[in-house]
């Protein structure tokens, strides 16, 4: 008979291999007098299937961090592990190519896969269905909301068959009722798809609305201060009083970090 697992949250079982692990990451930038420590021995883990959030300070090192986990930077010193997973990025801003249709743009992310034109149409049509703008597909970027310009980010994410989203602060700009809409679509959306996903925002509720963990970084330099698990019931309701509570805990530990660093 084997032993159950043991369930760390939910898509966290133990002894199954993460799927991202930081070790004793730190970053410098520049050199000598002028350099700056932006992460210093950063060690965080997410599991295949889990949401983990990431909030701090502005300038606490958010960005440099998923920056590193993407491979668009290396860190200093200590290692980043994720196996062989794939790994897609989405931003605050879209970055659509305003001169292509919205199936266009999320074509141009199966074209890196060697789909043929009829298959990548079709697939694009399916990604496409899967964030609501079945009916959007000749549009361009410029005729559609904020929201639905993010969806199709979100699409764009999709098509390349991620296994870990990285997200900065992808709803930062959008009103909130757009945000929340959002908020549960890629709920399901991640479900779905068993997704790891990293995602930073300065939003202390949202953290709590989306997270299996809320990961909280220090000021200057980062480091992993607290790892709130998140046992609320989905799906959550950002106005709801239990992520209220939770999050209202949240907001004091990070004033009180804010404080500490004298900003
Ligand atoms: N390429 C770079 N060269 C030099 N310093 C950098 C570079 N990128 C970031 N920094 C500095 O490193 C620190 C962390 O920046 P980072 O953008 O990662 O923080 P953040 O937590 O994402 O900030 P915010 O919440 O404001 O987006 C900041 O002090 C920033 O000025």
């Amino acid at each position: 008979m084997t032993a159950p697992t043991q369930e760390l949250g939910s898509g966290r079982t133990e002894g199954q291999r993460p799927a991202v692990r930081l070790d004793a990451v730190s970053k410098v930038y520049g050199r000598g007098a002028s350099s700056l420590l932006a992460l210093d021995k950063v060690s965080l883990d997410a599991a295949q299937g889990e949401f983990v959030c990431l909030l701090g300070a502005s300038g606490c090192g958010k960005s440099t961090l998923l920056n590193l986990v993407a491979g668009l930077d290396r860190p200093t010193t200590g290692s980043i592990d994720t196996g062989d997973r794939k790994i897609a990025m989405m931003f605050q801003e879209p970055a659509l190519f305003p001169w292509l249709t919205v199936a266009g743009n999320v074509e141009l992310a199966l074209r890196v896969q060697g789909l043929d034109r009829t298959a990548r149409r079709a697939r694009a049509a399916e990604l496409l269905d899967v964030v609501h703008l079945g009916g959007f597909a000749k549009k361009r970027p410029h005729e559609l909301s904020g929201g639905m310009r993010q969806r199709v980010s979100l699409a764009r994410a999709l098509a390349q068959e991620a296994d870990l989203l990285l997200m900065d602060e992808p709803f930062g700009a959008l009103d909130a009722m757009t945000r929340d809409l959002l908020h549960d679509e890629l709920e399901r959306i991640w479900r779905e798809r068993n997704l790891a996903v990293l995602f930073v925002t300065h939003n202390v509720r949202e953290a709590v609305r989306l997270g299996d963990r809320v990961v909280l970084l220090s000021s200057r330099p980062g480091q992993v201060i607290e790892d709130y698990p998140v046992r609320l019931p989905r799906p959550r309701r950002t106005e709801s009083a239990d992520v209220a509570e939770l999050a209202g805990v949240i907001t004091e530990r990070l004033k009180e970090e804010v404080r500490r660093h004298g900003r």
